[in-house]
């Protein structure tokens, strides 16, 4: 039974972003954010008898936002660096251990079809769903695995590589979580993709996602840290969503791995960080060619020339 740390945060109503944007950054498998308020008018409204005075107190003012943590060997650290960055948005903050069955019916409750791109839409495994013609629609159970389509930084990797992938291409999907990224590119008429993921739950999610979309012979899992175990390959597109320090680790593997003319695609990046990311990638010797953003969040396509 895997085990997963939620980390639930009550913080002012115009840090909330700020909180989310730390969760996600440091790995979160998702983050939830709560409106006291919201439920207060629920129970005020005759929906239930009884609220927490807690809840009347915290009414109005401030919200809790909620991050999920895997249970393994890095937790420690992450915890260190998350209460840094959390020392100055986060006035209260509680812990409590969850088994995956409770995390498991958390979230699927708000997770429905999404368009994505232009072609490109996500499906959860149990909704039903009517493609469009020409419509090309990715399902998907996640399970513990980051990756169900909705957060800004998968969706732009989505919609680039939706732009980048004619047919043909070798593709390198490093951090692929649940996969989403790989169906993408296998789905889109990549000829062959990898799928890298340190997490074991990543690796099995990102195999039957794969499974489930019928590419399975297309897409290769395999678990790893980042480009460490490729060693002579060549590819046409390099796809990494992950935080800002991991990409600038990647940077110099990524140029070394891509054929001339191909392209990284390199997502996960918060606004602040992007500077640093540019000048690692350009220290490896790959061209900028095109950046997107959403919110706080860049994702940068550079080329090997
Ligand atoms: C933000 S998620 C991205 C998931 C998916 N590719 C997407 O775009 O939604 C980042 C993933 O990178 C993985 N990861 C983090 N560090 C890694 C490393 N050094 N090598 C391989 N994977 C890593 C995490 O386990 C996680 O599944």
């Amino acid at each position: 039974m895997n085990r997963w740390l939620e980390i639930a945060v009550t913080t002012a109503q115009e840090q909330v972003d700020a909180v989310a944007d730390v969760f996600n950054e440091m790995g979160s498998g998702g983050v939830v954010i709560e409106d006291p308020a919201l439920i207060l008018d629920f129970v005020q409204k005759g929906n239930a008898e009884t609220v927490a005075p807690s809840l009347k107190e915290s009414a109005g003012e401030e919200l809790i936002v909620k991050g999920y943590f895997f249970c393994d060997c890095s937790l420690s650290d992450r915890l260190e660096e998350l209460s840094r960055r959390l020392a100055d948005l986060a006035k209260f903050w509680r812990t409590r251990e969850i088994k995956d069955e409770d995390w498991a019916n958390t979230w699927r409750v708000y997770y429905k079809p999404v368009q994505v791109s232009k072609r490109l839409t996500v499906k959860p495994a149990w909704e039903k769903y009517a493609a469009r013609p020409g419509e090309i629609v990715i399902e998907l159970d996640p399970g513990m695995a980051f990756g169900c389509g909705t957060h800004a930084t998968t969706a732009m990797c989505l919609a680039l590589l939706e732009d980048l992938v004619q047919g043909g291409e070798v593709v390198y999907d490093v951090g692929t979580g649940s996969g989403i990224l790989s169906v993408a590119a296998a789905l889109l008429g990549a000829r062959q993709v990898t799928a890298v993921d340190i997490e074991e739950p990543a690796v099995r999610a990102a195999r039957e996602n794969a499974k489930r979309n019928g590419v399975a012979d297309k897409v290769t899992v395999v678990r790893g840290n980042l480009l460490d175990n490729l060693v002579d390959s060549r590819a046409d597109l390099v796809v990494a969503n992950i935080i800002a320090d991991v990409i600038i680790l990647l940077a110099p593997d990524a140029a070394r791995v891509l054929k001339p003319g191909g392209h990284l695609i390199a997502s996960g990046i918060i606004r602040e960080r992007a500077g640093e990311v540019r000048r690692a990638l350009r220290g490896a010797g790959l061209e900028p060619e095109r950046e997107v953003t959403e919110g706080e969040w860049v994702a940068l396509v550079y080329r090997k020339v």
